[in-house]
């Protein structure tokens, strides 16, 4: 089943535009969305949660309700944007007893497993957190009520190494067990490495890759050269070429022409995407 279908949904700001964006995700997915600060990530999420207003383009949720009938399948949805900044006065309890009124489908049996797993003190108050506590705990209320699709943006930014673990963890156990999909936008990739099947990635607006991540890891390869067989041709068949104490480096597909001055490696998401970024030629590799 397609828990989210987005087509041809554009939002134009003064200065930046989401284009066309276009993408499904799968029932029991984790998908990474990725791309660099301001390239539209948490514009296309508002958008997807209706917190903006979009100039067109459909968002569907459950193959059946758009996002103008959100607030029917809020249940079903758990989102998570940085930590809590309401009622930072009042103990975590008082807090977690009024947000489980919003949820016929609340457990209070998973909100006390978190709970205790990333021990958090219910009587303290929002203002008494640190910063990844807090968004500790928002990510607690987005997993106490069963949902089906969980919208998080940046949610392991704050969290310490271990807590980020601990999380991914979690993730791939409810996209494994209870089928959860679970669409995150995060600028650590190692995250992405450990638990994403799918990676969107956005650049300038635009999604300019969409894809498995392993067919994206084995799309692309790094190539060196050495300074002195470098040659400007070799500016046209890299992606993303950059100086290094090598010499050169930058990417091609594995389809491309491997010339024998080539020493190819093997590349990980994080120079894929810091070699796309350099390539002004978009064309070269969107997907
Ligand atoms: N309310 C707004 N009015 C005008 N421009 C906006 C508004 N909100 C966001 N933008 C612009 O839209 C662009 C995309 O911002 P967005 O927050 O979606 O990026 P992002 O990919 O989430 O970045 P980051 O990784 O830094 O969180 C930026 O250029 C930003 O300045």
């Amino acid at each position: 089943m397609k828990v989210l279908n987005i087509e041809n949904l554009n939002k134009k700001y003064e200065k930046f535009e989401l284009k066309n964006i276009s993408f499904s995700l799968d029932e029991g997915k984790i998908i990474g969305f990725i791309g660099r600060n301001g390239a539209g990530k948490t514009t296309t999420i508002k958008s997807i949660m209706n917190f903006i207003k979009i100039d067109n383009g459909n968002v569907t949720f459950f193959e059946k309700y758009n996002r103008d009938n959100i607030n029917k399948i809020k249940k079903y949805i758990g989102f998570v944007s940085g930590g809590i900044d309401y009622y930072s006065l009042e103990p975590i309890k008082v807090i977690t007893s009024v947000t489980k009124r919003f949820y016929s489908n609340w457990d209070d049996k998973s909100y006390m497993y978190y709970i205790k797993k990333f021990g958090i003190d219910e009587n303290k108050k929002p203002s008494e957190l640190s910063e990844g506590m807090k968004v500790k705990y928002s990510l607690i209320l987005a997993l106490s009520h069963n949902a089906k699709l969980l919208i998080l943006d940046e949610p392991t930014s704050g969290l310490d190494p271990v807590s980020r673990e601990e999380l991914l963890d979690i993730f791939l156990d409810l996209a494994e067990k209870e089928k959860v999909t679970i669409f995150f936008s995060t600028h650590i990739t190692s995250d992405l490495e450990r638990c994403a099947d799918n990676i969107i990635y956005i650049k300038n607006g635009n999604i300019i890759l969409n894809k498995t991540y392993d067919d994206l890891i084995n799309e692309f390869k790094c190539i060196r050269i050495k300074k002195d067989y470098y040659t400007k041709e070799d500016n046209k068949n890299l992606i993303g070429i950059k100086r290094t104490k090598y010499g050169y480096e930058g990417i091609i597909r594995c389809s491309d022409d491997v010339k024998d001055y080539y020493e190819v490696m093997n590349t990980d998401l994080e120079s894929i995407m810091i070699h796309l970024e350099r390539d002004e030629n978009d064309e070269k590799y969107i997907i």
